[in-house]
């Protein structure tokens, strides 16, 4: 009986010691924490719990905006977090600037693929001198000269895209899951520019494994950023979830070494191909060798997935807008009509002058980011300044790219498609706040072969193809949800041919 009662009281006694230790910890984060002098609702100041149960439940850049919509341009959307929406902000967080240490990426990055085999990839490297060295070896394969190369493979995976919808959808009228197909375009053709060979997911009904798997990965950022946040508790959550966790490990592991086994394949085939490698390798070659395979399958492995997601969201979110549009849709179908007698005069450059396709890209790419997720980057040593606010180093700040790009403070009418805001100069429109690819140091490096995979491809869809919506039409936004990446509505339509492309007859 003695025992029983010590044993309650030593439990009580913990319990206690819990309990006052979260009340300290906030009124600390309420009243006297750096941050406390911030606007944003109470309970994420608080505690973690507001901003991981956002990110869980796939709501957190829409709960960003609304915040921003309620309090400003600076949101505190967690004990330690600052959310900016401003143009300025993205330049003070992201951009170079002169006299300025570096805002460098935060924990977030930490424990990525080919983390556990002790090698970083261009994306999850946070040290700035080590990144900028990846940097200027990778940076070969996205020069201009290098593009202008890689084009004829973009252009075969494009044209075989045109084929697969004339196929499923030309002559019987069937519905097809065109952001599908843009999604496995997309795969294919950094697949082919990052290990030398597609992944064949176009036309195919089961999508390749490396895919699914990579897609389900990183799709539990939101749970990683939570067991960061919550450390005691992640190894609760790691015991309860502990089948599923190996799963996952299981899953990251087969990818990893699947792009390796890519990887040596395409670096033992002497070839003349112009995909990212050639470039790559040279470089490697010439610089020492001071790259090891490993960490090139780690970056191309980077490449796929920084390069696909996005740009088919893109895809598929434009196709949508123009599809509930059709007087945008006729402008736009008219401009590339009217410039391409020929299917085969398409081309990145060809495509370039075309304002209003630019205008259409650039207005999808601000209705909906590609990445949604807020990029977080660390207050420098010393502290350091955003929009005009002194911050204390370590705090994670960033920009929310809906946040900026949705909120009316920075474009009037935000969640009307109008794709002429680009084109005419207004005062309501602050352009410089909608930023797809980021800026700076990390800002993208694919900015332009993504911008020939959008201008191509739905300049040889429009040539090719008039469209409809088939059922169910999406609620765009309703209907998405942020993991990291979208998790998007799925889009239907059906088409009918105005012109035929010159592989059609030979395919048919
Ligand atoms: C519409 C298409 C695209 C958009 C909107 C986009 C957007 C972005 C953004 C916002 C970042 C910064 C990520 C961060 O800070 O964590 C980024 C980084 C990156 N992107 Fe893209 N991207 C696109 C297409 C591509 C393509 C086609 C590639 C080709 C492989 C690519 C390769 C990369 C790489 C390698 C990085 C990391 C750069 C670094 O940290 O130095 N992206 N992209």
């Amino acid at each position: 009986m003695s025992r029983l009662i010590t044993a309650t009281f030593f439990v009580g006694l913990l319990a206690l010691k819990v309990i006052i230790s979260w009340v300290y910890t906030i009124i600390y984060n309420l009243y006297f924490h750096p941050l406390s002098r911030f606007p944003g609702p109470k309970h994420a100041a608080a505690s973690h719990i507001a901003y991981s149960w956002w990110f869980l439940g796939g709501s957190q850049p829409y709960k960003v905006l609304d915040l921003h919509r309620k309090y400003g341009p600076v949101v505190r959307v967690a004990p330690n977090e600052l959310s900016f929406n401003s143009a300025q902000s993205w330049k003070d967080i992201y951009g170079f600037r002169q006299g300025h240490k570096p805002f460098v990426k935060s924990e977030f990055y930490d424990g990525g693929s080919f983390a556990a085999r002790g090698v970083h990839s261009i994306v999850s490297e946070r040290d700035p001198a080590v990144h900028g060295q990846m940097r200027r070896l990778l940076a070969h394969a996205f020069s201009n000269t290098s593009l202008l190369e890689q084009e004829e493979l973009v252009a075969k995976t494009v044209d075989r895209l045109v084929q697969v919808v004339w196929e499923q959808g030309a002559n019987s009228g069937a519905s097809i899951n065109i952001g599908k197909a843009y999604e496995m375009m997309a795969f294919d053709i950094i697949g082919d520019l990052a290990f030398g060979e597609t992944f064949q997911a176009l036309g195919n009904k089961n999508p390749h494994p490396w895919i699914e798997i990579t897609l389900g990965a990183l799709t539990q950022g939101a749970l990683a950023d939570t067991m960061k946040r919550f450390p005691g508790m992640a190894k609760v959550v790691k015991w309860v979830l502990s089948s599923k966790i190996a799963e996952l490990t299981d899953g990251t592991k087969r990818n990893e070494d699947m792009a390796i086994d890519l990887l040596n394949r395409r670096i033992s085939r002497r070839t003349r191909r112009r995909d990212f490698m050639t470039r790559i390798l040279e470089h490697r070659d010439l610089e020492k060798k001071q790259t090891s395979d490993l960490e090139l399958a780690a970056h191309a492995s980077d490449f796929v997935l920084a390069g696909s997601e996005t740009t088919s969201t893109v895809l598929a979110c434009m196709t949508f807008y123009l599809l509930k549009n059709p007087h945008i849709m006729a402008q736009l179908q008219n401009e590339i009509r009217s410039t391409f007698d020929e299917y085969s005069a398409i081309s990145d450059i060809s495509t370039r002058p075309l304002r209003y396709l630019n205008a259409v890209c650039l207005e999808a790419m601000r209705m909906y980011a590609p990445l949604p997720f807020s990029l977080p980057r660390l207050v420098p040593e010393g502290g350091g300044s955003v929009d005009g606010h002194l911050l204390p180093e370590g705090m994670v700040v960033s920009t929310s790219p809906v946040g900026a790009s949705l909120d009316p403070a920075n474009f009037s009418e935000p969640f009307t498609f109008k794709p002429k805001r680009w084109l005419t100069e207004s005062p309501k429109d602050v352009l410089e706040a909608s930023q797809p690819f980021s800026l700076g140091a990390r800002g993208c490096l694919g900015k332009s072969l993504g911008w020939m995979e959008m201008r191509t491809t739905l300049a040889k869809i429009l040539w090719t193809f008039d469209m409809e919506f088939a059922d169910p039409v999406p609620d765009w936004h309703g209907d998405s949800r942020m993991y990291t990446l979208w998790s998007k509505p799925q889009l239907h339509v059906r088409v009918k041919p105005v012109r035929t492309p010159p592989f059609v007859s030979k395919a048919r």
